[in-house]
């Protein structure tokens, strides 16, 4: 073999060499990026920005970096930083980031000197001498920019694979937009959850005193029987609690249970609601509705406030207990219900009787098998448990960690005169887990000034000019006001409020409000 020949085919291997070298660098990088797009698929959205920025850094051979997503407005919010000191100035990376966005492409400067980046001055002063920012494209839409850099003279940008940086990018977008989605869904599922959880309260009636033990016993003779039960109490003492023990401890905890407040609507509507109605029955049925009667049939319906029930309504209702039948509105057929009724009160169903204002026939029908709830300042040896229970609850959905309650504090709960019974108990507890800041359940009198229902902080405060409201328009625009507060979360409106969530429900119903 000639010399010249030999030459030649050395060079022809070199050449091999070194690009079947760069064939496995390059089989390389595209492997240890699956491996990162695995890992980075995590639904853990602060996990998944951490390692996102983590790997974009190793991946360009860069030493620090920016993380950041669009907002609603159009602006642009850092959500991770990496090797960056708090008090550095961001804003070179933030004008270069938000080209790469504008542009839609990513923007590299490989030599920073020689370059002729804008606010070279903040690129100089930080002694940078290479960025890069990359958009993050999901379905088409920019969602945000990753930003790396170095001062390091040699640096990987050098050497940028623009493919597989890209390739990168994308996947980063995708993995970011699945885990924001995947938080949503846990937010709103945390939200939808919310009844369900109410409804688990039955088994939840925390007692230790004798007045309460009696009303237990009293509870497992009606479980499994479907007797009228009539639970009598002060308002705040537990009587949906019991009605929902009954319902869901007893031989009907499979059908439904529904809850409506007597005293909360026109006769009309209620009418409606309880029995249903033909569609043209009266303007504005345009469809025939199912009424709570059928809905719950086999199951229970709780009348709460029975003792507001119009004399009209008294009289229907007496028709259903003594016949089983009802009618829907506008029909003329009777139809056959089997839902048993629990019906609450906190007025003396007998003193209104003999005050001439319930009917004493329905009465009897109703406290076939009467509970009586004691108020709390008769079961004071209750609150411990009852606040020891409400401060668990409260924990989770407060996702606080109040572990420690003072002994003063527990002293001042026992003695509080509680006119609104467990109810005011509970809301009064949900404001000092709020406003408490640590491990230890607080208590400042002046978190309370102006009362529970304080609407001192309304924003539609009327003026001294501003012609007088009725009731009737202050309690719609309160609640719309409360609602609007807790971003329509009606439970914690009810909360609030001091009723229960179906009041609450019977009155947004009153006042047209969605
Ligand atoms: N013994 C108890 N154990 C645990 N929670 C209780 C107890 N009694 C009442 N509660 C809670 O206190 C709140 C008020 O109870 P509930 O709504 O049953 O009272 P109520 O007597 O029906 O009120 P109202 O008279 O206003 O209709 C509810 O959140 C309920 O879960």
């Amino acid at each position: 073999m000639t010399g010249k020949k030999s030459h030649f085919l050395d060079s022809l291997n070199k050449v091999r060499q070194k690009s079947s070298d760069r064939m496995n660098r390059k089989v390389l990088a595209w492997e240890k990026l699956l491996e990162i797009c695995r890992r980075i698929s995590s639904l853990d959205l602060d996990q998944v920005l951490g390692l996102i920025l983590e790997h974009m850094i190793e991946l360009t051979g860069t030493q620090r970096g920016l993380l950041m997503l669009c907002d609603r407005q159009g602006g642009l919010k850092l959500v991770r930083a990496a090797n960056m000191a708090e008090n550095q100035d961001f804003h070179i990376s933030r004008s270069i980031a938000r080209q790469a966005i504008a542009e839609g492409t990513m923007m590299v400067v490989e030599d920073v000197p020689t370059s002729g980046v804008r606010n070279r001055h903040s690129v100089m002063d930080l002694g940078l001498t290479a960025v890069l920012a990359v958009p993050l494209t999901a379905r088409d839409r920019v969602i945000g920019v990753m930003y790396v850099d170095t001062d390091a003279v040699d640096h990987g940008l050098h050497q940028l694979d623009r493919g597989l940086c890209d390739a990168f990018a994308a996947q980063a977008a995708i993995a970011i937009e699945n885990a924001q989605l995947h938080q949503k869904l846990k937010q709103d599922y945390l939200f939808l959850k919310e009844p369900l959880d109410e409804a688990d309260r039955f088994d939840m009636i925390v007692y230790q005193s004798r007045g309460m033990q009696r009303v237990r016993l009293a509870i497992e003779k009606v479980l499994d029987n479907p007797i009228t039960v009539l639970v009598q109490g002060e308002s705040g003492t537990g009587k949906e609690l019991v009605a929902h023990a009954i319902h869901y401890q007893g031989n009907r905890k499979d059908k439904r249970f529904v809850a409506q407040n007597t005293g909360a609507l026109p006769d009309t509507l209620l009418e409606s609601e309880l029995f249903g109605h033909r569609r043209g029955a009266f303007s504005g049925a345009t469809s025939d509705k199912v009424g709570l009667f059928e809905i719950a049939d086999g199951g229970t319906v709780f009348l709460d406030e029975i003792g507001e029930a119009s004399p009209a309504m008294q009289v229907r209702l007496l028709r259903l207990l003594e016949t089983g039948t009802f009618r829907r509105v506008g029909e003329t057929r009777d139809r056959q219900t089997d839902a048993r009724i629990i019906a609450a009160t906190h007025r003396d169903l007998a003193a209104e009787v003999k005050k001439g204002n319930f009917r004493e026939d329905l009465f009897y029908r109703l406290s076939v098998f009467p509970i009586h709830l004691p108020p709390l300042r008769d079961r004071r040896e209750d609150i411990p448990l009852l606040v020891n229970h409400f401060v668990e609850e409260f924990n989770r959905k407060l996702h606080k960690g109040i572990h420690l309650i003072p002994r003063n504090v527990m002293e001042m709960l026992s003695e509080r005169e509680w006119k609104g019974n467990i109810r005011e108990l509970k809301n009064f507890l949900y404001r000092m887990m709020v406003l408490s800041p640590g491990q230890k359940l607080l208590y400042e009198a002046e978190w309370f000034e102006g009362g529970m229902d304080d609407a001192s902080e309304a924003e539609d405060e009327p003026s001294e000019t501003a012609s007088f409201k009725t009731l009737h328009e202050v309690e719609s625009d309160y609640i719309r006001y409360v609602l609007k507060k807790v971003r329509g979360n009606q439970s914690e409106a009810a909360r609030i409020l001091g009723m229960k969530r179906t009041t609450l429900l019977a009155r947004m119903k009153k006042h047209g409000i969605a």
